[in-house]
């Protein structure tokens, strides 16, 4: 990472032993909206190295289940009601696994993010194709009256696809938290109350 990157959120994930720094934008978005608890069954995609992963863990506690999937490996050790998939979200097989082995979900996370090539224009439409992947899955694991969060980088395409979500959840709001730096193009879209379920 290169040293200008190493903020207030690095040291402080380092001294907390989280894996990323991005912990800090579910820990905020979580201590507002309190949407997932105790028990929760959680699917988390792109959750590679893990931190988000760690922070659900705790929140939803062994009753739960975490259900976390990336391209990369995700290498830590959680506890059993933890698992961790090596998948790829556009391998058509991915959400029907998930659908068939580990749904219904009460929430579905999403902070999967595209490798950067600095052109902004094309890495807001390819974190867009990201972000309706992570819907479908979504429409497709969680139960009724179930949440969804999900990032995606503000691009053409940004009021189309918040219409979509809005579409299928009760209540939508746009979120920027604080430990997301203020140049990135990064938001989070969390969505209440999912209004009934589709086939995969
Ligand atoms: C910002 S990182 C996630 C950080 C994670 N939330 C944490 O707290 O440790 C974005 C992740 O999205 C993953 N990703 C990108 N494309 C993906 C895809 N097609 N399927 C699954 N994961 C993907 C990347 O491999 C990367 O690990």
């Amino acid at each position: 990472m290169p040293h200008a990157y190493r903020d207030h959120y690095f040291h402080r994930a380092k001294k907390e032993h989280f894996l990323a720094r991005a912990v800090y934008k579910l820990e905020e978005i979580q201590q507002k909206y309190r949407f997932m608890k105790r028990g929760d069954r959680v699917l988390d995609l792109g959750a590679a190295p893990g931190s988000w992963m760690q922070f659900t863990e705790r929140v939803i506690g062994p009753r739960g289940l975490l259900v976390g999937i990336d391209i990369q490996p995700i290498d830590h050790d959680f506890p059993d009601h933890v698992v961790a998939l090596q998948r790829d979200i556009f391998d058509p097989g991915t959400v029907v696994e998930l659908a068939e082995r580990y749904a219904p979900f009460d929430v579905v996370l999403s902070d999967m993010a595209p490798k950067t090539s600095g052109i902004k224009v094309a890495d807001a439409a390819r974190s867009e194709v990201l972000f309706e992947q992570a819907l479908a899955a979504a429409l497709g694991t969680l139960r009724p009256g179930g949440h969804f969060l999900a990032k995606i980088f503000q691009g053409q395409d940004f009021h189309r696809v918040l219409k979509q979500v809005k579409q299928h959840f009760g209540w939508v709001k746009v979120v920027k938290p604080d430990a997301s730096r203020k140049q990135s193009k990064e938001i989070y879209i969390l969505a209440l109350r999912f209004k009934g379920g589709r086939p995969v």
